[in-house]
């Protein structure tokens, strides 16, 4: 059976109430076109002035307003929410972790991902050192859906194959993003198609796409990509939402012509 998933793209501001009032929008939307599964991209809730203003939003685990606005919505719409990534307190007070919290479609707390790898990144004015206000994850994260496994990724983990050989076989990765400009024009949609190819599932990602308050420029692209590597549906800039299916017969038969995970020797 086909499902149809989406992937939400936000240009976020520091404005938490802001940015869940557009999230809001954006899900409904995207509920209405017949999505089952929606995702948030990284950093949806909030894209500081500062890479330190998410420390003073941090939310404790299972309470606070923007994991309030996810619960509720997924249970309103009955629909599987990930909510790509909200910062939540950690054991460090000048930190907080960047974590993908997903909901049942009855709102239920459904999985949990903290981002392993935290990105890095120095050339001419640009510069990105997310392990100052970021405590890494440790654990991988896949979650059962409908239509089979999920695994869970956030933004720089991309560039990390080992991560998802890990996982075994899924139907879909998530991976909400908010690539930057420069390396999205790059790498973006090479890396994600890689992923899709090599491992033979769906990918769908949530970029962050546009200018941002605090003059972040990032990439966007949201898209979803099929076990055979095609760009299925993508939305370039701005906000918006991107849809597609997943269908697992699909998937199968790219498995069964092309039996490359059975072939795999380490
Ligand atoms: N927030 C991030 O992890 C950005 C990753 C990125 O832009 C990259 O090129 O990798």
């Amino acid at each position: 059976m086909r499902h149809t998933v989406a992937a939400i793209q936000m240009i976020s501001s520091p404005s938490v109430p802001d940015n869940i009032a557009t999230a809001d929008r954006l899900v409904r939307h995207a509920a209405a076109a017949g999505a089952l599964l929606v995702l948030l991209p990284e950093y949806w809730a909030i894209m500081g002035i500062n890479d330190a203003d998410k420390v003073a939003v941090a939310e404790p685990l299972g309470q606070g307003p923007i994991q309030d606005f996810m619960a509720g919505l997924a249970k309103e719409l009955g629909i599987w929410l990930i909510g790509g990534t909200l910062p939540l307190a950690s054991s460090d007070p000048l930190k907080v972790v960047n974590t993908t919290l997903v909901y049942s479609p009855q709102g239920e707390s459904a999985g949990r991902y903290d981002k392993i790898h935290l990105f890095g990144f120095s050339q001419g004015n640009e510069s990105y050192n997310e392990s100052k206000t970021i405590v890494p994850g440790k654990n991988l994260g896949v979650l059962d859906a409908p239509f089979g496994k999920v695994g869970m990724s956030v933004c720089y983990d991309l560039r990390f194959p080992e991560l998802f050989r890990a996982m075994g076989p899924v139907s879909l990765i998530v991976l909400p993003a908010a690539f930057t400009y420069t390396t999205g024009q790059a790498h973006w949609e090479i890396l994600l198609r890689a992923r899709a190819i090599e491992n033979q599932c769906y990918v769908l990602a949530a970029a962050q796409g546009g200018m941002h308050p605090n003059g972040r420029r990032t990439w966007g692209h949201s898209m979803l990509i099929d076990p055979w590597g095609t760009v299925k549906s993508v939305l370039a800039e701005g906000e918006g939402v991107v849809t597609g299916e997943i269908d697992p017969a699909f998937m199968e038969g790219v498995r069964q012509s092309l039996p490359a995970l059975k072939h795999r020797t380490m």
